[in-house]
């Protein structure tokens, strides 16, 4: 049995559990609360750029051309691509695209112990638990999307139909196919510590999906306490904070106003890269 086969193995219970959970059930039904898809939504813009950040460091510690040029695509396709679920989870909620995108909302406990696990492991991991750190996201998504085309055959007028398009795609599968593939060579060349690592970091990753939904879900915020930022000072040509918060009052808010209950956080003034 390859390596990523059995790390996938160890973690079925996990994948069991995100299949059943209301989020992807909702998803899968084609019906789930606006407030929940607008939070979900604002956690997941900032989870991407964490994800596209950590493809960039798996760069930085590739061993071959072939593998720098394999993140330098995915980083490629990462930017522009992931627009498609974002946008029809959006569309699904009345809410438009840009203002959910821009309206300030402080990283959730959950999606910030996620970014901090996967920025962890890319700053101090091997090559290898970078491949398994961020393979999770990638082969959940696909299992989810494939399971509800197995399961209900959704028409092009489901709700969610471009969401489960694009992640039970062909080119999503081959995406997860080069992943895995990539996981098993490396372990090939792995120790038995190296090769716990990995599997420690995969199955971290895992869990961490599953809150992730659940997160969304229960609408998670820092309770009772909200941080509070120092202002600081305009920086002279950005014009986003990656990660963090956006900056809250650019954009039209009228259509998801009063929607997500987002905690007003003093606006930063400018901005500030992570
Ligand atoms: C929390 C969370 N986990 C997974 C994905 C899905 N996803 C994000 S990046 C990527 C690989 C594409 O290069 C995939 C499949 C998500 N959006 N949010």
């Amino acid at each position: 049995m390859s390596f990523a086969t059995s790390l996938r193995q160890e973690a079925q219970s996990i994948f069991d559990s995100i299949w059943q959970h209301p989020f992807v059930q909702g998803l899968a039904k084609g019906e789930l609360p606006r407030e929940v898809i607008i939070h979900y939504v604002q956690q997941d813009t900032q989870y991407l750029n964490t994800y596209c950040k950590v493809y960039g460091m798996a760069l930085a510690k590739a061993h071959t051309q072939a593998q720098m040029r394999a993140f330098y695509e995915r980083i490629g396709l990462l930017l522009d691509g992931e627009l498609v679920p974002h946008q029809n989870l959006c569309q699904v909620a009345g809410a438009s695209y840009e203002a959910v995108r821009q309206k300030a909302a402080e990283l959730a406990p959950t999606a910030h112990h996620y970014a901090r696990h996967m920025l962890s492991v890319a700053q101090q991991g091997t090559l290898g638990e970078i491949v398994a750190v961020v393979l999770p996201c990638h082969w959940i998504y696909v299992d989810i999307a494939k399971q509800i085309v197995d399961e209900s055959h959704p028409a092009a007028n489901h709700p969610f139909y471009d969401w489960i398009s694009f992640y039970a795609s062909d080119r999503m599968q081959a995406g997860l196919n080069e992943l895995i593939t990539m996981l098993d060579e490396l372990a090939a060349s792995s120790g038995e510590l190296d090769s716990y690592l990995m599997k420690s970091a995969f199955l971290d990753s895992c869990r961490l999906e599953y809150q992730f939904f659940d997160m969304a879900y229960k609408l998670e915020r820092w309770e009772p306490t909200p941080r509070t930022l120092p202002d600081i000072p305009p920086l002279p040509d950005a014009d986003r904070v990656l990660e963090r918060r956006d900056r809250p009052n650019d954009a039209s808010l009228s259509d998801t106003r009063g929607l997500s209950d987002t905690r007003s956080l003093p606006a930063l003034g400018g901005s500030r890269d992570v």
